[in-house]
């Protein structure tokens, strides 16, 4: 309906790039779809540690590793194994600026990722502490 209107007042060519230009622009990207914003930050506020990983990735696995000595429970999901993996990390991207994994958070506060977890060893057992984890 809207294409015919546009053909019959535009012309075959425009009327096509002009109904093109606004499907596209109304398209919401997958970073900016308002159900994955939702499921992100249920995840940050639900969870006293969460660690966005990929299943393959050796700075998760350390992420990991250090996480159980230390003795959290954390909740994590691989971004590699789910449908919408890559759109929760473009949405990790536009909220923390870090579109690597791991993307680690604890007590809701961004920690960044495996370097930066390993660098705050020392705080680690009050952060935990803190944030219910342990
Ligand atoms: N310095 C980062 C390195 C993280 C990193 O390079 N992760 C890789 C996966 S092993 C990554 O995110 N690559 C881009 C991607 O998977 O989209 C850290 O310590 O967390």
């Amino acid at each position: 309906m809207a294409f015919t209107l546009l053909y019959h007042s535009l012309g075959p060519k425009t009327a096509t790039i002009s109904f093109l230009r606004h499907l596209f622009a109304r398209a919401p990207s997958p970073a900016t779809m308002p159900a994955t914003k939702t499921k992100v930050q249920d995840i940050i506020d639900e969870n006293p540690v969460a660690v966005f990983s990929k299943s393959y990735c050796p700075f998760c696995r350390a992420a990991k590793q250090l996480l159980s000595e230390s003795g959290a429970k954390f909740y994590s999901i691989e971004l590699d194994q789910v449908d919408d993996g890559s759109a929760i990390q473009s949405t990790l991207g536009e909220l923390t600026g870090q579109t690597t994994v791991p993307n680690i958070f604890i007590g809701q506060k961004h920690i960044g990722g495996n370097s930066d977890l390993q660098a705050q060893k020392g705080q680690l057992p009050n952060l935990l502490k803190d944030a219910g984890a342990v």
